[in-house]
């Protein structure tokens, strides 16, 4: 087997024993139009859509030279192998029982044992609905409510105040942080009135970096990393303001953003249909990076979802904590100048799908996301900063 060759000993038995079949003995190559055949014979359990990927490769390998040497047959299979299957391997059948089936249900057990964590963050003028939002999303009374009665004091600054909660569905606990923006937007001049989140999103990248180089690592580094941000977009019908562009672009660097159109009860459909289109040519005018649809996904079912989800995006919410009885059911709702508008009715507003992605779809994505994308940026950042200081200056 050649040095450095991705494939192991048995896929590399199983190929040259198949190229040997077909070898033309004077020449040592074999016709291009049997590769496609041979390479499937092999590649045929174990990469997805082979023929795709071995008509691109077989293109880029061998322009239009109709034999291919050994040589680059075994590259282009250790390629193949390689990026379609990761696992490279060939299917060895069993002979009896393993039990390895049982590692999905291990799995499962240990991270029921840990809980999960999720971290969100909600940003937007005060009175848009946020914490009655997030209520309504969790169905509990996890955000403070400021609706209570009471003289409201808005902050001079925008200022950050988590909240955890562990809530707990079918035995599967969930530690919910809330961080609130109080003061966000609020002020005449709301000039840098991103930056303390901003600073916030990147105090959580430090201490998780922190932890994660220690010499004595925590068996399990708590994740206070911010895995979303809900924009709440006031509901004006007319665009995005100075002020929310500035804010996602500062932001989506950072964070994954979903944005909202608050209220969107008080908007007609077809006010609330405008006003979506005139946001969505603003968020691409402005190449602002939006979540799910600002991010590659290699698997074809994944993209297909997100394809999906880009249509409602900013998703047009109301929130309410008062039932009513709707042809003999409680439902959330809230009484308009119109009739009773249903939270949950995906014909009446788009709460029930951004509930669905945010906790039932894309949850883990949405962890996976922040880890491999903005904390990767974050943590190559400091890397690179920390060795360019010089010996000793280090502050990571
Ligand atoms: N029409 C309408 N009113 C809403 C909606 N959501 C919340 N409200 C009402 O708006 C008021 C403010 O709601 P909150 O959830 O406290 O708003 P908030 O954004 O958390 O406000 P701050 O705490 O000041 O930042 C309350 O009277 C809510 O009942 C909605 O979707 N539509």
């Amino acid at each position: 087997m050649a040095s450095g060759s991705i494939l192991t000993q048995n896929q590399y038995d199983v190929i040259a024993k198949v190229f040997r079949q077909a070898d033309t003995e004077e020449t040592g190559t074999v016709d291009s139009s049997r590769i496609i055949e041979l390479a499937l014979a092999v590649l045929g359990q174990t990469a997805k859509d082979p023929e795709k990927q071995l008509v691109k490769y077989y293109a880029n390998l061998r322009g239009n030279n109709p034999t291919i040497a050994f040589a680059d047959f075994l590259e282009m299979m250790g390629e193949i192998l390689t990026e379609t299957t990761r696992w490279g391997n060939l299917t060895t059948r069993l002979e009896g029982y393993v039990g390895f089936d049982t590692i999905q249900e291990q799995i499962r057990k240990k991270s029921l044992k840990k809980g999960f964590e999720f971290n969100l963050i909600v940003v937007g003028e005060s009175g848009l609905g946020k914490s009655t939002l997030v209520n309504t999303l969790f169905k509990s009374k996890i955000s403070r409510t400021s609706c209570t009665p009471g003289p409201h004091i808005i902050p001079k600054t925008t200022e950050v105040n988590s909240v955890s909660h562990v809530i707990e569905e079918q035995n599967v606990r969930l530690k919910l942080t809330i961080t609130d923006t109080p003061g966000f937007g609020d002020q005449i001049n709301n000039d840098k009135c991103w930056a303390p989140i901003l600073e916030y999103v990147n105090d959580q990248f430090a201490q998780y970096l922190h932890e994660e180089v220690n010499i004595v690592r925590k068996r399990i580094i708590p994740d206070t990393r911010v895995h979303c941000c809900l924009y709440f977009i006031p509901p004006t019908g007319h665009c995005l303001r100075p002020i929310d562009i500035e804010f996602m672009k500062r932001l989506d660097e950072f964070v994954n953003i979903v944005p909202v159109i608050a209220k969107s009860d008080t908007l007609t459909i077809e006010e609330r249909d405008a006003f979506k289109a005139r946001i969505r040519e603003d968020l691409t005018f402005h190449n602002i990076r939006i979540y799910p649809s600002g991010y590659n996904y290699d698997d074809e079912e994944e993209s297909a979802i997100n394809n999906k989800i880009e249509q409602f995006i900013p998703f047009a919410v109301i929130g309410s904590d008062k039932e009513m009885s709707v042809g003999g059911k409680r439902v959330l709702g809230r009484q308009t100048k119109w009739g009773f508008v249903e939270v949950e009715n995906k014909k009446h507003c788009e709460f029930a799908q951004v509930r669905d992605m945010l906790i039932k779809t894309h949850m883990q994505d949405l962890k996976e996301t922040t880890d491999k994308v903005h904390y990767e940026n974050y943590r190559q950042r400091r890397l690179r900063e920390s060795k360019a200081a010089p010996m000793g200056e280090s502050n990571i």
